[in-house]
């Protein structure tokens, strides 16, 4: 990364990265994916693109399918390649992932545990139902994503990703040592020391908003439903620990949003949507909180090396620009008729991001 000094007054006023890749995001379809797309397309040179549509994406074909409708709702000067993912039933058969990942379909599988987060009503019921494809992942180096929460009724929401720790991720590991896991949108200081002490098979995406908000934010003044999400925001000890682990340098710790994009109705409603739309300031607001951590010099390892290096893909070339420059996220995104409040509405950002060197 190079930071440039204003030869006038000496202020370090850009940063320039190699462009970064977002590692967890959520396009969905149809009208949303037009109305969504082109947000993570500017920023990100490649995304995870998350598989819970309805009906969920299980077959290299329906992946590749996707892929094409991506491709045509993302404008081609953003030059974007989505990164498609297969989500993991009790029923899926391993030969499906196998052929999908072999013909460079499926980059890896995403295991929801059933009905733990939106559409999620088609996933795992029990870890061991889906063994035969673990073997088979691990066998290929194909990565397997986590939505790390148990789904026990008796288990307090806010504890949901720990216990998952203790009952299912710890045997998942024990069982397939060399299976690449990503645990993703780690919210806890017991996910960051889970991570931080396995292997180098085991790492994890941090959201832009768990690095800013707390649990205090979902009910500051009233209920906020725009910052509600799934795993829901844990209290500051932990959203400090989130900060430590993105800004360490640890090569185990990398960039993914998961922008999760609702529309309005769907989420000031008597029972609202889980999910943050961050994907418009996404970068913006990492920015934000690794200059607020004295770590700017970290950024770029997170944003757009720890990832390919993780899954094995090569750095992106080009470079994308953030200058010191004040930026306001609007209060409202998107088509009229399907309004999107962006993560950080009304809020002022101080870098701001161009495409290409600014
Ligand atoms: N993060 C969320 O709150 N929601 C995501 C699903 C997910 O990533 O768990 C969504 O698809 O809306
Ligand atoms: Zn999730
Ligand atoms: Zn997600």
């Amino acid at each position: 990364m190079t930071q440039s000094k204003d030869p006038i007054s000496g202020d370090a006023d850009r940063l320039v990265l190699r462009r970064p890749d977002d590692w967890h995001v959520h396009l969905r379809d149809g009208a949303m994916l037009e109305a969504v797309a082109n947000y993570t397309a500017r920023q990100f040179a490649r995304a995870i693109i998350m598989p819970n549509l309805a009906p969920p994406v299980t077959t290299a074909e329906a992946a590749e399918a996707y892929r094409a409708r991506i491709m045509a709702a993302a404008d081609e000067a953003y030059d974007f390649t989505p990164l498609m993912t297969c989500y993991l039933t009790d029923t899926l058969d391993a030969g499906e992932v196998e052929r999908g990942f072999e013909a460079g379909v499926f980059t890896a599988c995403k295991l929801y545990p059933a009905n733990a987060t939106t559409n999620s009503s088609h996933g795992v019921t029990d870890i061991a139902n889906i063994y035969p494809v673990l073997e088979a992942m691990q066998r290929m180096g194909m990565p397997l994503l986590v939505h790390g929460e148990v789904t026990d009724k008796d288990i307090d929401i806010f504890d949901r990703e720990a216990v998952f720790i203790e009952r299912v991720l710890t045997k998942v590991v024990r069982d397939f040592p060399d299976l690449k896991i990503v645990f993703e949108h780690v919210t806890t200081d017991e996910a960051v020391a889970f991570v931080m002490a396995s292997g180098a098979n085991i790492a994890a995406t941090i959201t832009p908003h768990h690095l800013r908000i707390n649990r205090n934010a979902i009910f500051e003044g009233g209920l906020r439903p725009h910052h509600y999400c799934l795993p829901v925001a844990k209290r500051e000890k932990h959203r400090l620990a989130l900060r430590r682990a993105a800004t360490s340098g640890s090569p185990k710790f990398f960039l993914g949003t998961d922008t999760a994009p609702h529309a309005e109705a769907a989420k000031e409603s008597a029972c609202g949507c889980a999910g943050i739309f961050n994907a418009p300031f996404a970068l913006e607001s990492y920015a934000a909180t690794f200059e607020e951590e004295g770590a700017l010099d970290k950024l770029e390892a997170f944003a757009s090396e720890h990832g390919p290096r993780f899954y094995g893909l090569p750095l992106n070339s080009a470079k994308v620009t953030l200058k010191k420059e004040e930026v306001v996220v609007p209060d409202h995104l998107g088509p009229a008729d399907a309004r999107l409040t962006p993560f950080l509405a009304g809020q002022t950002l101080g870098w701001k991001f161009f495409g290409g060197e600014a």
